[in-house]
């Protein structure tokens, strides 16, 4: 590795973030139908800084959207408290924008208005012609501009997702919270909404805080100043949080060379895969 590389991982490695949302002794319980307690996660600490992304990780039904929601405020912790900017969530606020695995459009309204509501109710003084201009930017950014006038149902998952996306964005919240929000999108446009959204990151001057659930490792990796690993549930709590310490800005094709990607990567994949090699024995192979 050269000098100038180690001493980048070395800064990222110190660097320092004033909190933004804070995780509280987190225990969330829900009652099912026939009335028994079912807790999905517990006792769960976690601190996340201005400006920093993290990523959380975990095998399905562990309870990472159920955590992530405790942060949106759809979620009521059943002990502990969440804080945002210093103050308790009691609720969804503007100060967080979302996207969700399954959109949440309105689905009477084309995607144009769709994004144009969502600015219109959070950027009150802003002109009829400035939220015109916000919209427009932002479905061009998700390459939208051409369906714009398309009802939800006549999109495909992956065009719901980028008009969720694009909503999420245009409102430019101070905390971003991504549920699996390149989920449904092919690899190529995955890709690009990657490098989007760091863009907006930087275009904000990486002061925008945001917290993705998401099942892929090199995702989180690209993306993130940490990846929370989630312990399976029921009761699930934190298994472990690895830092990221690649410096930025990251170039997809190169981080995959150094060798701190490599570890990091074996590190998460460790964590997540029990078995990581498949067993040829007692096979029958046909000749
Ligand atoms: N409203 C609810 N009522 C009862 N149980 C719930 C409720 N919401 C979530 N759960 C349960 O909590 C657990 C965690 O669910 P959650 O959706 O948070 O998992 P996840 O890790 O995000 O899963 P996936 O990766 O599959 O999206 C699951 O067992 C789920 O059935």
């Amino acid at each position: 590795m050269n000098a100038t590389l180690e001493k980048e991982i070395a800064l990222e490695k110190e660097k320092v973030f004033a909190p933004c949302i804070e995780v509280n002794n987190v225990t969330i319980s829900f009652k099912t139908n026939n009335k028994t307690v079912f807790t999905a996660v517990k006792d769960i600490n976690l601190k996340v800084g201005q400006g920093e992304i993290v990523s959380i990780i975990g095998h399905s039904g562990c309870g990472k959207s159920t955590l992530m929601n405790s942060i949106s405020g759809m979620v009521t912790p059943t002990q502990g408290s969440v804080t945002v900017n210093s103050k308790t969530v009691k609720g969804p606020g503007p100060d967080r924008g979302i996207v969700f695995q399954n959109y949440s459009l309105l689905p009477w309204m084309s995607v144009y208005k769709n994004v144009y509501e969502a600015v219109d109710s959070v950027l009150k003084n802003k002109t009829k012609e400035e939220k015109h201009q916000i919209v427009e930017y932002n479905l061009q950014m998700v390459n939208l501009s051409q369906h714009k006038d398309k009802l939800p149902s006549q999109l495909s998952g992956g065009m719901k997702q980028r008009t969720a996306i694009a909503r999420a964005f245009a409102i430019n919240p101070s905390v971003l919270l991504l549920d699996e929000p390149f989920g449904a999108l092919d690899a190529l446009t995955k890709s690009s909404m990657h490098v989007e959204l760091l863009k907006i990151w930087n275009l904000n001057k990486r002061q925008q805080t945001i917290v993705m659930v998401t099942h892929d490792i090199e995702e989180a990796i690209f993306l993130s100043d940490r990846v929370v690993v989630m312990n399976d549930g029921p009761e699930a709590t934190i298994r472990e949080i690895v830092d990221i310490n690649l410096p930025r800005p990251r170039n997809k094709k190169e981080i995959v060379h150094l060798p701190a990607y490599m570890a990091v990567h074996d590190k998460l994949l460790g964590l997540l895969v029990k078995n990581l090699s498949i067993e040829d024995e007692g096979v029958m192979f046909e000749k």
